[in-house]
């Protein structure tokens, strides 16, 4: 049984079916039968007025099935519709008699309600349906749709967007996909569609079992809107490797003494430069570190004389001080990066990497890794690597080519695919950020953590809060993977709660809120 958290790729959920089947616990067709019903079930909870339609106007949908098994949740969807009462209308891309044989057994059921027509150029300039149900094209999406289904998605987009501007013009109110919006890859959230094919995205996304990945990342969120996983019966766990969705985390801060919860030392830049140091060392403490310490070049320490106070400051200006301040035992985790400039990082590198500290290797710290002749050599376990897109193309120049190569295949190479790969050639975490953030770690676990509803987190200075919040728990003796994800949750839900107009110096200060409030 899913709790709701787990993310499962196409081939995990694959798997997770063919055991199911294997194991005599259900049959394809049960589960095609509880998938469409599990369709049915959403659409009415999401719309309750449509089926307290009075009889002489009954709800109408357009069902579109496609030539897999999606299209056969889609046959079911038009029986159980029809059942309801609705008027239903089911075309479908392809031939009846190249359907697999559970979508055929519910072509064919539907066959004894009502006819099954053929999408064709400019069917869709007649639909006329409260709902259009996408049952097109599922998890099974193998290569980029064809340009030559233009003619077809372009009139199926116009339907759904347009609105009715009399009885002849074409007009859907809200579409419905099962499983993911056609053309979407479930695995990526990358549209799989030659140049300029149209994708009309949906109002409401019904998936089974769990969420895949596509769901939270690129183009996902927006295509598929409202998602609601159904359960269809499928035992937990797929094989592999787990993902989770990153909806909720715990932080205790149990008794103790300062020294107890961590020292975090923040390397800052010189002179000029030290404000995106000091926002990382303000969301450590915030974070609960025991003892923050700021330590700029000795010509920029009167930059720092200034609150908060509980902040301490001590200079560090070659790598023998650096080495020589990390003699002290009870410093448990160091962020290097945030606007230090990439010579001060590289100056500073090796000390950090030889004390064998966890440690946030963050912006110029990271162009510093990637000038290294062998970057990742020597990185300490309890590293964790921090690097928007750009930084990851710097240091892992071969993922982000292939991340960003137009994909030619289903399923496409995903963020989290990049991220993984990235995670394993390092050793160390990876928190690849942006709306889909993604931390991954050598043993191939993964979090995903999907925030494109708070584009006002992309200001400046929120990155140097965020690695900030991972030092602090670092500090805290968190692992890595642990600590990245739990940063990741907080940072976004401080940038919820504070709302639009968000600057980076605000976010520390939401922290305690968010802690308050965490599950
Ligand atoms: N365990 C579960 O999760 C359950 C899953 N269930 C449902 O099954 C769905 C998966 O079904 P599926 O495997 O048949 O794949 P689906 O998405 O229907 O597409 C395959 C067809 O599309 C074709 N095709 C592919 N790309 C194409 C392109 N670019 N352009 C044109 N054609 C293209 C492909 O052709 P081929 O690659 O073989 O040439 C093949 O004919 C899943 O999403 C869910 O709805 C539930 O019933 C029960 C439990
Ligand atoms: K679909």
């Amino acid at each position: 049984m899913f709790t709701g958290r787990e993310v499962s790729t196409t081939a995990q959920m694959r798997a997770l079916e063919t055991k199911a089947i294997q194991d005599g616990r259900t049959s394809g067709l049960e589960l095609m039968e509880r998938a469409g019903a599990a369709v049915v079930a959403a659409i009415l909870c999401k719309w309750p007025n449509y089926h307290r339609h009075s009889p002489g106007l009954p709800s109408r949908a357009i069902v579109l099935c496609g030539p897999g098994n999606n299209g056969g949740d889609g046959f079911v969807v038009a029986r159980l519709l029809a059942g309801r009462g609705w008027k239903v209308q089911v075309d479908l891309l392809g031939d009846p008699d190249s359907l697999p044989p559970d979508a055929r057994t519910n072509h064919d059921r539907w066959r004894a309600i009502g006819p099954v027509g053929r999408i064709t150029p400019n069917g869709a300039e007649c639909y006329q349906a409260e709902v259009l149900v996408d049952a097109l094209f599922g998890i099974g999406l193998s290569r980029p749709l064809a340009n030559s289904l233009w003619n077809v998605f372009d009139g199926i987009y116009d339907a759904v967007h347009s609105s009715s501007g009399g009885p002849r013009s074409p007009s859907v109110d809200h579409v419905v996909a099962i499983d993911v919006p056609s053309g979407l890859c479930a695995d990526s959230g990358r549209l799989l569609a030659e140049d300029d094919l149209t994708v009309w995205g949906a109002d409401l996304t019904v998936t089974f079992g769990s969420l895949k990945p596509g769901h939270l990342m690129a183009d996902g969120p927006d295509l598929c809107r409202d998602v609601v996983v159904a359960d269809i019966g499928l035992p937990g766990w797929p094989p592999g490797p787990r993902i989770h969705r990153l909806v909720r985390g715990k932080i205790i801060k149990p008794d103790g003494h300062k020294y107890d919860h961590g020292h975090a030392l923040i390397l800052a830049g010189p002179s000029g430069h030290g404000g995106a140091a000091r926002l990382s060392a303000r969301a450590a403490l915030r974070m609960g570190a025991g003892l923050v310490t700021v330590c700029p070049p000795q010509a920029a320490m009167p930059d720092h004389i200034r609150p908060p106070d509980a902040l301490m400051l001590r200079p560090v200006d070659t790598a023998e001080d650096l080495g020589k301040l990390l003699e002290d035992s009870r410093i448990t985790a160091l962020c290097l990066g945030p606007g230090c400039g990439v010579d001060r990082a590289d100056l500073l590198l090796e000390a950090l990497l030889d004390s064998g500290r966890a440690a946030v290797l963050d912006a110029d710290a990271l162009t510093a890794l990637s000038r290294r002749p062998n970057p990742f050599a020597g990185l300490p376990k309890g590293c964790v690597l921090t690097p928007h897109m750009g930084e990851f193309a710097r240091l892992f120049p071969d993922l982000a080519e292939r991340l960003n190569a137009l994909p030619t295949r289903g399923p496409a190479w995903s963020k989290l695919d990049a991220a993984r790969a990235a995670a394993a050639r390092s050793g160390v975490t990876i928190l690849l950020k942006g709306p889909d953030s993604v931390i991954a770690d050598p043993d191939e676990r993964a979090n995903i953590h999907s925030a494109f509803d708070i584009p006002w987190l992309a200001t400046a200075g929120a990155g140097d809060v965020l690695a900030g919040m991972v030092t602090g728990l670092l500090a805290r003796n968190f692992q890595p993977f642990d600590a990245a994800g739990m940063a990741t949750l907080i940072h976004a839900r401080a940038a919820r709660l504070f709302g639009p107009g968000l600057i980076a110096d605000d976010l520390p200060d939401m922290i305690p809120a968010v802690l308050r409030n965490l599950a």
